[in-house]
């Protein structure tokens, strides 16, 4: 779908991208990167719309440098920053675009109609953009990148400024964007955990250099670590400290990992085969305990990014699921979820 080769843009102070190489292929890519990473430089070069300093580019096979206009006619781009006229309803807006994208105007208003009802704009669609929510823009920005039926589609951060339902549902809109039409996506965002949930495939990239392009699978790839959930009873109040307890003096080593986000009290430790699970299972069952849980955890997508191995992954206590952001930065946009974020997130 899209190509890069030692892709460079340099501004007078600043150099965007760097010496790039990227293979995206089908599917839905997450582009992941902090603020100025460089995510908006690469959209804009592949749509044609700013031209690289060095190297070379191409989507659906066709040159950046040379065949912008193809490229644009087969692409859907949705924009990072509000550019929407208040004045006009979504309808009217969407209509213009599927009319400028070269549809004729009975197919424009009929692929308008359906793609507003894709997105989820029903009744409001002929109010006036200037009154919608962030939410309601959003989805309008979606549906001008969708309405001429594109095999491509570039989303610039479409969670941004959403509250966590909001941005679950544009999330979920994203995903059935390729699973009901089978169109591509590349999306960014400087969130890792909605691109984890999202992507089939995630590129990152920092200070416009590649770091890592691998499968969604690859990043967050079973890990070695147990983890163990379990009930009290009235003999043993502190179920967790009595297993800890009688792991230990069984040699073994357990820590705790009630950072877990929904987690009760959660006992981490390393899998050193199928031994540890019959011994987790003895030690429990002659305790007199319910076994809440026992299930090795994945790799979060934030923890690569940490440099984080299965050898300590256990070991800082917050460093389960969505818990840590050592390095990466915490990201609150004020609607009070952790998030996790590449860099300094924004
Ligand atoms: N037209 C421009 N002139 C000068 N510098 C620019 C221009 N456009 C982008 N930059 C710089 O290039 C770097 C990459 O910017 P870019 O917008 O691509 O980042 P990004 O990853 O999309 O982040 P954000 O989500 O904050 O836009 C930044 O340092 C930015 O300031």
């Amino acid at each position: 779908m899209i190509a890069t080769e030692s892709l460079s843009k340099r501004f007078p102070k600043v150099t965007a991208l760097d010496r790039l190489s990227v293979d995206v292929g089908p599917g839905v890519t997450g582009l992941v990167g902090a603020n100025g990473a460089g995510k908006s430089t690469l959209i804009k070069i592949l749509l044609g719309l700013s031209p690289a300093t060095e190297g070379r580019a191409e989507v659906l096979g066709l040159d950046v440098a040379t065949k912008g206009g193809a490229i644009r006619e087969r692409v859907g781009y949705m924009p990072e920053h509000d550019c929407l006229p208040p004045d006009v309803s979504a309808t009217e807006f969407v209509v213009h675009m599927a009319r400028m994208s070269g549809l004729p105007p009975a197919a424009a208003r009929e692929r308008t109609a359906d793609t507003l009802r894709h997105v989820g704009l029903y009744e409001e669609r002929y109010r006036p953009i200037g009154g919608y929510s962030t939410g309601m823009k959003q989805r309008v920005k979606l549906a001008q990148a969708l309405v001429h039926d594109p095999k491509l589609v570039f989303l610039d951060e479409p969670t941004n400024g959403l509250d966590p339902v909001g941005r679950d549902e544009m999330l979920g809109l994203i995903r059935r964007i390729h699973t009901d039409f089978g169109i591509s996506v590349l999306v960014t965002s400087h969130l890792l955990g909605e691109l984890e949930r999202t992507c089939d495939h995630v590129v990152v990239i920092d200070g416009g250099k590649l770091l890592r392009s691998s499968s969604t699978t690859d990043f967050t790839q079973i890990t070695t670590t147990l983890a163990i959930e379990v009930t009290d009873t009235d003999e043993h109040p502190d179920g967790t400290r009595a297993v800890r307890e009688a792991l230990r003096a069984r040699g073994v080593d357990t820590h705790d990992g009630s950072g877990l986000p929904g987690a009760g009290h959660v006992l981490l430790l390393t899998a050193e085969g199928e031994e540890t699970y019959d011994l987790v299972r003895d030690v429990v069952t002659d305790l007199g305990l319910g076994l809440v849980r026992m299930e090795q955890r994945r790799h979060r997508i934030a923890e690569v990014f940490r440099g984080d191995s299965d050898e300590n992954s256990g070991t800082s206590g917050e460093s389960g699921t969505d818990g840590g952001t050592r390095g990466n930065g915490a990201d609150r946009d004020g609607d009070g979820e952790r998030k996790e974020a590449v860099g300094h997130g924004g």
